[in-house]
């Protein structure tokens, strides 16, 4: 027997999610993605991205997830830090750390899960946008900081 405490994550889904700009330097664009499914989030916007598996850290996740579900290779930025370790909730399940990430390879195209993907304009705009309702703050954090 260990005495060693037992780590137990609060959350049991991670999911990870791009926060897709134009250029991680100057960042002027920002590419969202209208899900296709499941129906309750069809037709809303959110950070390209998807579940952890149990054997990839968080940024080999988002550069699989990414390469799968838009045909790009990415390089990855700083962090949205949420308020837990594993990010932003979800749901009483589910987190969600949201990367910055920049295209270095391939046009975006939506291959898997999104009704389509768009560049649009990184300004306060975007909140207009129908996001899935957990990502609202996760958009304000993102444009607090690269405003
Ligand atoms: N990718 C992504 N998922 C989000 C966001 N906001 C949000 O609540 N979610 C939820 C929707 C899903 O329940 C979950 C992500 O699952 P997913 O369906 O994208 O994951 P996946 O590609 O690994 O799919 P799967 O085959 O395991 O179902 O997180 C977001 O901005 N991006």
């Amino acid at each position: 027997m260990s005495d060693y405490p037992t780590v137990h994550s609060k959350y049991s889904v991670q999911v990870v999610g791009g926060a897709i700009v134009d250029s991680l330097e100057k960042p002027t664009k920002l590419l969202v993605g209208q899900r296709s499914a499941p129906e309750e989030f069809a037709g809303r916007w959110e950070f390209p991205g998807g579940k952890v598996e149990e054997v990839e850290s968080a940024h080999d996740a988002l550069v699989r997830e990414l390469h799968e579900e838009l045909g790009v290779a990415v390089r990855l930025g700083s962090e949205i830090a949420g308020p837990h370790d594993q990010g932003w909730e979800l749901n009483e399940k589910a987190a969600m750390r949201v990367f910055f990430a920049e295209i270095v390879d391939g046009e975006p195209e939506a291959l898997q899960d999104h009704a389509q993907v768009r560049w649009v304009k990184l300004d306060r705009d975007i909140l207009e946008l129908d996001w899935i309702d957990a990502d609202e703050p996760i958009v304000r954090e993102l444009l607090n900081i690269a405003l």
